[in-house]
C-alpha cells in the first residue's frame, strides 16, 4: 500500500519525495521534521522498493529510534525490520563489535559510563602524581572528551596544549588511552573516535559500509558533534543520499561539543543540496508557539524563521511566582491534579527543569500530593551503588582484562581482602604486564599473605570463571553472582532500611534482566533472518556477532541505555526530566519550574553572549514541547546546592508579551515587585540547623501536599510553620492564606497518608475531628484536621 502522502503538507511531501541526492530540511519546532524523515523511510521501503537493510537512520536518543521504529512499524510493518534505526553511539557500537579486532581490540570490549572513566581518571592522576585540587578530574575529563569529539588523538592535542591544564591534560590523554587499550575498553567518546578510525583507516570496511546504506537520514543534525559529522560524511561520501534535519534554535549541546556550524553549513559541504523549509508548527496551541516565537526572536546569531499555526490561540502562559521551592512544587502538584480532574492524562504531563538538583523537591511534592510520576534522569537506577557493583561483576565475566571493574568488586560484599592485598595485586600485575584478574590469580600462590586472604582472592577468582562458562544463560549467570558472591546475604545481615532499599534494587534489576531477554527475542528475530545487507566490513563476520553470547549483549544494552529509555510505556504518570532530555518530545501540558536568573539561564552562562543564546534555545525548546498549555513557576527564594538563594525572575518570561501570560503567586500583583529585586545568593539563611528541622517542618507541612485540590487554609498555616524554620524573614506569603482559604473537606473513605503513621482511611468525621484507622497499625486515631500532619491521597 502508498504511503499516504496526502496527510502531509506541500513542502513536507516534497521533502518525502526527494529521494536521490543530499537533502537539507532545516525547520522550526513542531513542523514535523521527524515525522518527514519517518515517512521518507517508509516511501523509500514501501513505494520504491528499497531494501530496509540499504536505510540508515540516525536519531539523538534510544528513546526517540524507538519510537521511530515503532512508527515505522505502524506504516509499513515487519519489513523495517533489519533495518538500522539506532543513535550515533548505537551504530559505533555495532560497527566495531563486527571488527574490534582491525583495531587491536577484541570483539569483547567493555564500554565505560562516566562513572568508571572518574575512578580510571582519578588512577591514572595518582598514578602521574597530579595533584586534583589544582586540577581538578572534571575540568581534565571536560578537555578530553571535546578533544575525542573533535578528533583529536594525544599526539596533536600534546603539540597543541599551551596552557598549564591542557598540558596536564594531555599527559593523561596519552595514559588514558593506554589503559582503556589495556583493559579492552572503550569510554562514550572513544566509541565514535574507534569507530571513525575504523571508517577512515580501512578502505574495505568504509566501502562494505557506503555500499550497504545507500540511504542516510540524520535527525536533530544541528547537534552532532564533529566526530559524528565525520562519520556521516565518510559514510555518505560516494552516494550523496544524505538527508538531515534540524533546528538550528535547538542546538543545545555545544557545551558536549555539538557544532552548530555541521547544519548551517550542509548546503556548502553537498552544493547541490535539496533544501526544504517547513513553516506550520502542528504542534503547539497560539499562544504558545507565538510565546516560543518571542523568546527566541531575542538571540541575535540565527537564521530567521516563520512559523505559523492554524490552532486556536488556546490557554494564556501561566506564570507562577512561588514563595519558595516547596510552594512552587506544591503549586505544581495541585495544577497537576487539577488537570487531571479535567480529563487530562498523567501521561501527556510533564514537569521540566534546568538543573538535576531541582528534581528532589519536585519529587517530595508529587510524592505528597499522590501525584503518580516517573523520573527521568537524576535519581538513575543503574547509577546505584549496589546496580553497579553487580553490573561490575557480570562486566567482569565479560571481560576479565577490566582492571576498574575487578578492583571495584573484588572486596564487594566484604570478604577481607582489604587495600594493602589490592595494591599489591596492582603492583604485581604491573610488573608482570598482565590485568589485575591475572595478577590475583597468581598472588593466591603469595605465602607472604594471609591464608584468608589468599582464600578469599582464590574464591572471587573461581567464581568469575565459573560464571564465565554460563554467559550465554543471563538469568542463570546474574542470578549465580548475586548469589555465590553474597551481595544479598550481606545487605541482609546490615539488618538496616538502607540494606533493604539495597536488596529491593537487586530484585528490581532482576526484573530488568527478564525484560531485556523478552526484548531480546525480538531482537534476534529481527536479524535471525540475514539480509544481504548483513553481510559486510570485507571477510568480518556479520554485524550480528553478538547473538548467542546474551551476557555481554545485556551489558551493552544496559550502557547504551540513556536515561531517556527509563520512561516506561505503561502505567500512566507525570514525567520528570531536564529540559536537555525533552528534546524531540512532546506533552499536553508542560510545566517549567525554576525560571529565575542564575538557574533558567544558567549561572555559568549568564556572563557570556553565547552562553545567553545556548540558555535561550534551550528555554525555546522548553516552550516548544507544550502542545495545549505551558506553566512557567518560578520561586522568591530557593534553597538549591546547599544555600538558599534570592534571584530575580528569569529573563525569558520577560521576553514572553505581557498579553500572553497569566501571573499568579506573590508576584501577581506587580511582576516586578518589590520583592523581586536582586537579592544576590546569601550563604545558609536557613541556618545549620535548619536541614533537619526543615526536614522536621516539611512532614508538618505535609499537610498541605494536597493545597493544590483546593486546600489552601492548610497551604498557608503550614507556609507559616515554614516560616518559623527558615527564619520569619518575610518570606511567607501572607495573602496566600486568605485569599485561598477554602478549607479542606475530609470524608469517610479517604485515603490519607500520615507522616509517622503512614497510610489509613478516614473512619468518621466529627466536626474538625478525623477518625482515621492506620493499614500499618491497625489502630484508629483522633486527629484535628487542620493540624494534624496528613494529606488527602485519595
Ligand atoms: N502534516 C501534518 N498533519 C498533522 N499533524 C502533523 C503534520 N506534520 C506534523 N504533525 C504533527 O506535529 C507534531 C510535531 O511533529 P514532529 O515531532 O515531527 O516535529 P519536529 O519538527 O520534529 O519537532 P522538533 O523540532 O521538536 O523535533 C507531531 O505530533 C506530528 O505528528
Ligand atoms: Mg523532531
Amino acid at each position: 500500500m502508498p504511503v499516504d502522502i496526502a496527510t502531509l503538507n506541500g513542502p513536507q511531501a516534497e521533502a518525502v519525495q526527494c529521494t536521490e541526492g543530499p537533502l537539507l530540511v532545516l525547520a522550526g519546532a513542531g513542523s514535523g521534521k521527524t515525522r518527514v524523515l519517518t515517512y521518507r523511510i517508509a516511501h523509500l521501503v514501501e513505494d520504491l522498493d528499497v531494501a530496509p537493510w540499504e536505510i540508515l537512520a540516525i536519531t539523538f536518543t534510544n528513546k526517540a529510534a524507538a519510537e521511530m521504529r515503532e512508527r515505522l512499524q505502524g506504516i509499513i510493518g515487519p519489513r523495517c525490520r533489519g533495518m538500522w534505526v539506532s543513535t550515533f553511539h548505537s551504530m559505533c557500537v555495532r560497527m566495531l563489535r563486527a571488527d574490534a579486532e582491525r583495531l587491536g581490540f577484541s570483539k569483547s570490549f567493555t564500554i565505560y559510563d562516566a562513572d568508571d572513566q572518574k575512578r580510571l581518571y582519578k588512577e591514572i592522576m595518582a598514578e602521574l602524581d597530579i595533584d586534583p585540587k589544582r586540577f581538578p578530574v572534571n575540568a581534565l575529563m571536560g578537555r578530553i572528551s571535546q578533544a575525542k569529539n573533535e578528533l583529536i588523538v594525544p599526539g596533536d592535542f600534546e603539540k597543541q596544549a599551551i596552557d598549564p591544564v591542557g598540558k596536564v591534560a594531555a599527559r593523561i590523554y596519552t595514559r588514558l588511552q593506554e589503559r582503556l587499550r589495556a583493559a579492552n575498553a572503550f569510554d562514550f567518546d572513544d566509541l565514535l573516535v574507534y569507530a571513525y578510525l575504523l571508517l577512515k583507516n580501512h578502505p574495505d570496511v568504509l566501502e562494505a559500509y557506503q555500499e550497504r546504506f545507500r540511504y542516510i537520514m540524520v535527525d536533530e543534525y544541528q547537534d552532532t558533534n564533529h566526530a559524528q559529522y565525520a562519520i556521516t560524511g565518510l559514510l555518505a561520501q560516494k552516494y550523496k543520499n544524505i538527508m538531515v534535519v534540524g533546528d538550528d534554535d535547538q542546538s543545545i549541546y555545544s557545551w558536549r561539543g555539538a557544532d552548530i556550524r555541521n547544519i548551517l553549513e550542509f548546503e556548502q559541504d553537498y552544493p547541490n543540496c535539496h533544501t526544504v523549509k517547513l513553516e506550520q508548527n502542528y504542534r503547539s496551541v497560539g499562544n504558545v508557539l507565538a510565546a516560543a516565537n518571542a523568546v527566541i526572536a531575542n538571540n541575535q546569531h540565527r537564521k530567521a524563521k516563520k512559523l505559523f499555526t492554524s490552532a486556536e490561540d488556546g490557554e494564556k502562559i501561566h506564570v507562577y511566582m512561588a514563595t519558595d521551592e516547596r510552594d512552587e512544587g506544591r503549586w505544581i502538584a495541585g495544577e497537576i491534579e487539577k488537570r487531571r480532574s479535567a480529563g487530562m492524562s498523567y501521561n501527556q504531563i510533564a514537569v521540566f527543569y534546568r538543573t538535576n538538583a531541582q528534581s528532589r523537591m519536585l519529587e517530595d511534592m508529587l510524592l505528597r500530593a499522590g501525584v503518580p510520576y516517573r523520573i527521568v534522569g537524576g535519581t538513575k537506577f543503574f547509577d546505584r551503588a549496589e546496580i553497579r557493583d553487580v553490573m561490575a561483576y557480570l562486566t567482569l565475566v565479560v571481560n576479565p582484562s577490566d582492571d576498574i571493574a575487578a578492583k571495584r568488586v573484588i572486596n564487594v560484599p566484604r570478604r577481607g581482602i582489604g587495600k594493602t592485598t589490592i595494591e599489591r595485586i596492582e603492583q604485581f600485575a604491573r610488573e608482570m604486564g598482565m590485568t589485575f584478574m591475572q595478577g590475583a590469580e597468581l598472588v593466591v600462590l603469595d605465602p607472604e599473605l594471609r591464608a584468608s586472604t589468599r582464600r578469599a582472592v582464590g574464591e572471587f577468582v573461581e567464581l568469575i570463571k565459573e560464571a564465565q562458562e554460563y554467559s550465554g544463560e543471563l538469568r542463570r549467570v546474574v542470578e549465580m553472582i548475586v548469589d555465590r558472591a553474597g551481595l544479598i546475604s550481606a545487605l541482609t545481615n546490615e539488618n538496616t532500611d538502607e540494606a533493604r532499599g539495597r536488596i529491593e534494587n537487586i530484585q528490581e534489576f532482576m526484573g530488568v534482566v527478564d525484560e531485556f531477554s523478552q526484548t531480546h527475542e525480538e531482537d534476534d528475530a529481527e536479524f535471525a533472518a540475514p539480509t544481504e545487507g548483513d553481510a559486510v566490513a570485507g571477510d568480518a563476520e556479520p554485524v550480528r556477532v553478538l547473538r548467542g553470547d546474551s551476557l555481554a549483549d545485556f551489558i551493552e544494552w544496559v550502557r547504551l541505555r540513556t536515561d531517556l529509555d527509563t520512561m516506561g510505556e505503561d502505567g500512566k504518570a507525570v514525567t520528570l526530566m531536564t529540559v536537555h532530555s525533552s528534546k524531540g518530545l512532546e506533552f499536553d501540558c508542560v510545566f517549567t519550574a525554576g525560571m529565575e536568573e542564575t538557574l533558567f539561564p544558567h549561572m555559568n552562562s549568564v556572563n557570556d553572549a553565547a552562553g545567553i543564546e545556548e540558555e535561550r534555545r534551550l528555554a525555546y525548546v522548553a516552550i516548544t514541547r507544550a502542545r495545549k498549555v505551558l506553566y512557567l513557576t518560578c520561586a522568591q527564594q530557593r534553597q538549591i546546592f546547599g544555600q538558599t538563594s534570592a534571584n530575580p525572575v528569569s529573563r525569558f518570561i520577560h521576553e514572553i508579551p505581557a498579553e500572553l501570560r497569566q501571573t499568579s503567586g506573590l508576584g501577581s500583583a506587580g511582576f516586578s515587585g518589590t520583592g523581586w529585586e536582586k537579592r544576590g545568593s546569601r550563604r545558609g539563611i536557613a541556618g545549620s540547623g535548619t536541614e533537619a528541622g526543615g526536614g522536621r517542618v516539611f512532614g508538618r507541612s505535609s499537610a498541605s501536599g494536597s493545597a493544590g485540590r483546593g486546600d489552601r487554609d492548610r497551604a498557608g498555616r503550614s507556609g507559616h510553620t515554614g516560616s518559623s524554620v527558615h527564619g520569619s524573614g518575610g518570606y511567607v506569603n501572607p495573602k496566600a492564606g486568605k485569599k485561598e482559604a477554602a478549607g479542606v473537606t475530609f470524608s469517610v473513605g479517604d485515603a490519607v497518608d500520615h507522616k509517622t503513621f503512614g497510610r489509613g482511611k478516614v473512619v468518621k468525621v466529627d466536626g474538625d475531628t478525623l477518625h482515621i484507622r492506620f493499614a500499618k497499625t491497625g489502630q484508629t486515631k483522633k486527629l484535628l484536621k487542620d493540624y494534624a500532619p496528613i494529606v488527602k491521597i485519595g
